[in-house]
């Protein structure tokens, strides 16, 4: 066995209407007072009056920070930061946008570094605050990963990837996701389905038999119930399959990280203000036929997996059929097909293509080696 080393959030507790335990874990896990962090489109769902009153039951002082916007600036960091600063704790409730933000809010507010000492890979050195995630979409399944995402400039992403941003605790409620819209519950599905397939293909030397199990299982559970969460959004088994799913599908990709999808997906939200989930469904299809060519089994280990209907293909045809699988169910989750769909024209493609290959971190745990040729042949592909 080659040796390895898994990292995950220290306590994970899922069970529907476990938002009612929330005040009793925050007292146990921060302490007196924390920040609450969440965004705009939360608060109109009521979720967070529901989350006030546990902590107000629980003795637990809160502040809320509700200007989490989506693919979070530098500035809304900073802001959340400063809200931190004198708390025993942070709260992030929502989707990923919210939980990175409040990760690195109770990093920051701690430990007193700047945003730019911790970019990359291992640079913050801590300590942080107490941190409970509590997310609302399926998912970024940041709630059990070492990394924020930050928006740099107009369209640049920066990662902080430390385990010290992974949170405490991780409270998963499946009826939290109950009215999350039909149109995030696709793009963040798909996005999750990507963590998945990306981490178990990976080419990193931290794919591991750990990350391989929980990719499997995610996708299980996650092939099966994507659809329904989309068309029937009060199925509740299907939301809590989704929830499970993309919370082993975070655990998996925190550790055997994403390649190729996502280098090409960030391009897209950066300069189109595409959604994450839906930047990632757009291109999935594509960077898996152009890695199938070399590297056919990975795929095609999950094409049956996912889709049991797929269960008796085998090599390049199974692998294939995984990636037209993919795509059919994103399309019948109501996603859009092309890029042109949103908004982006054709002679827009050589730019992203020049901008994907920044993305050396992703591209280097792509299964096959992929040079700008190769991201502009998928971006027409995807057009
Ligand atoms: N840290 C990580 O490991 C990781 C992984 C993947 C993506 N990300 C980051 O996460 C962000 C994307 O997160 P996301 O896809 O969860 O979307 P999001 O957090 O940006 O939320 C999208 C929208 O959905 C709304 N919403 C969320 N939950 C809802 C609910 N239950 N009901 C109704 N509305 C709800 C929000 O108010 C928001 O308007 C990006 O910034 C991306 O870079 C982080
Ligand atoms: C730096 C690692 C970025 C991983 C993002 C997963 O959506």
């Amino acid at each position: 066995m080659t040796p390895f080393t898994f990292n995950t959030t220290p306590s994970i507790r899922m069970g529907d209407g476990l938002l009612e335990q929330l005040g009793d874990m925050a007292r146990a896990t921060c302490g007196a007072s924390v920040l609450l962090v969440t965004d705009p489109g939360m608060m109109a769902t009521g979720i967070v009056d529901r989350a006030l009153a546990s902590l107000k039951t629980a003795g637990v002082t809160v502040t809320v920070f509700a200007d989490v916007k989506a693919d979070p600036p530098e500035v809304v960091i900073l802001q959340a930061t400063e809200a931190a600063k004198g708390m025993n704790g942070v709260i992030g409730l929502g989707g990923g946008s919210s939980i990175d933000v409040a990760k690195l809010a109770a990093l920051l507010a701690c430990s007193g570094e700047t945003l730019a000492d911790c970019y990359g890979v291992g640079m913050a050195k801590g300590p942080r605050l107490p941190l409970i995630a509590v997310p609302t979409t399926s998912g970024t399944g940041s709630e059990v990963t070492p990394i924020s995402i930050v928006t740099t400039g107009a369209s640049e992403k920066m990662g902080v990837v430390s385990p010290l941003i992974i949170p405490d605790v991780a409270l998963l409620d499946p009826e939290l996701t109950r009215d999350l819209p039909a149109h995030v519950t696709a793009a963040t599905g798909i996005d999750a389905m990507v963590h998945a397939i990306e981490s178990y293909a990976s080419a990193s030397p931290n794919n591991n038999p750990v990350s391989r199990a929980l990719a499997v299982e995610a996708l299980r559970l996650m092939g099966g119930a994507l659809e329904r969460a989309v068309k029937e959004p009060h199925d509740m088994a299907a939301r809590g399959d989704m929830l499970l799913g993309s919370l082993l599908a975070g655990q998996a990709f925190a550790n055997s990280p994403v390649a190729a999808v996502h280098a090409l997906a960030y391009p897209i939200g950066g300069h189109f203000k595409v959604p994450h989930g839906l930047s990632n469904a757009l291109v999935l299809p594509h960077v898996l036929r152009f890695n199938a060519v070399t590297a056919p089994t990975l795929y095609a280990e999950l094409a049956g997996i996912t889709f049991p209907d797929l269960a008796g293909l085998e090599g390049q045809a199974a692998a294939t059929a995984f990636a037209d699988a993919l795509q059919d169910l994103s399309t019948r989750c109501g996603l859009q097909k092309g890029l042109r769909d949103v908004g982006i024209g054709q002679d827009d493609l050589p730019m992203l293509a020049r901008d994907a290959m920044n993305q050396t971190r992703l591209l280097v745990n792509n299964p096959r080696p992929l040079d700008e040729a190769d991201a502009q042949a998928i971006y027409e592909a995807a057009w």
